[in-house]
């Protein structure tokens, strides 16, 4: 299912629409992104989630007093970042995941921050980026300091939360709002600037990968599908369109779907 958007993204004021922001969740396998994200959406805690779905959610919030609609990008890489495209010309901001009793998780969040970087290089922005050690209820297994994370987002120029999907809805909220808050204030900077991408299933010849370009080894394009990008004509005109990975289309049917009844799905 698809939706037409043509509402103005920033700027808003009491009476207008509210402002659009997507975000988009990174990070290494089982490093918490799904129950990040369930647990923003819902206040629950799901404990076994499946990890091959990639989807995106819509939910109405409200942050300081302003209406937001917030789409939020669950995504499903394998271990390393993937077919990045699809996220890093839709996303206005992102929350990078690791799990502090893991190393392995650690490492990947430092590879996705640098993804980030070169992404912002290239195309001459600021990305707004959060970067996020889940699981503090598992800190007595901890592979990774407090300080081990303050460093590496100070690094990056990124904010950084200790967080647990199992534990307080009220810390997890906050954290998904920080990076609402970081994306609103890139927005009210230059909210026609911005790069607007849709994606289509074709490929893309002459686009080189920003691995070529970079020497970034794992960041590919079109390695699990031939999705390629295409700059929206109008913003009034655009149709919003759900972004997947091969792997992910390869699990729709998954049942697990059902644990977001009631969001809106698209
Ligand atoms: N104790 C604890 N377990 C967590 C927490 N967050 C996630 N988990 C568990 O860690 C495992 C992986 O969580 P997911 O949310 O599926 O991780 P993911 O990053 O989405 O992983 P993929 O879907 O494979 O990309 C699951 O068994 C979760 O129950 C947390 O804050 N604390």
């Amino acid at each position: 299912m698809s939706s037409v958007f043509g509402k103005p993204r920033a700027g808003s004021g009491p009476q207008s629409a509210p402002l659009e922001v997507n975000l988009a969740i990174l990070g290494r396998r089982g490093a918490g992104k799904s129950a990040l994200t369930v647990k923003f959406l819902t206040k629950r805690f799901i404990s076994e989630y499946d990890p091959n779905l990639e989807d995106t959610y819509s939910s109405e919030e409200t942050v300081d007093h302003q209406p937001v609609h917030l789409r939020v990008m669950d995504t499903a890489d394998l271990d390393t970042p993937r077919n990045c495209e699809r996220y890093l010309n839709w996303a206005h901001a992102f929350l990078v995941v690791y799990s502090v009793d893991s190393r392995q998780s650690f490492d990947s969040s430092s590879s996705y921050l640098e993804l980030l970087a070169l992404h912002a290089k290239e195309t001459q922005r600021s990305i707004p980026a959060l970067l996020l050690g889940n699981k503090l209820d598992m800190a007595q297994y901890r592979q990774v300091t407090k300080a081990e994370g303050v460093a590496l987002a100070g690094r990056f120029g990124c904010l950084f939360f200790e967080v647990s999907a199992c534990l307080d809805f009220e810390h997890v909220q906050h954290v998904f709002h920080e990076a609402v808050r970081e994306a609103r204030r890139e927005l009210e900077k230059s909210p026609l600037t911005r790069p607007l991408f849709i994606s289509e299933e074709r490929a893309l010849p002459h686009q080189a990968p920003l691995t070529a370009r970079h020497g970034l080894a794992s960041c590919t394009f079109n390695t699990l599908s031939t999705v390629s990008l295409k700059e929206m004509p109008t913003v009034a005109q655009a149709k919003l369109v759900t972004v997947k990975s091969s792997r992910a289309q390869s699990k729709r049917k998954a049942p697990t779907l059902t644990l977001l009844k009631g969001f809106k799905i698209f």
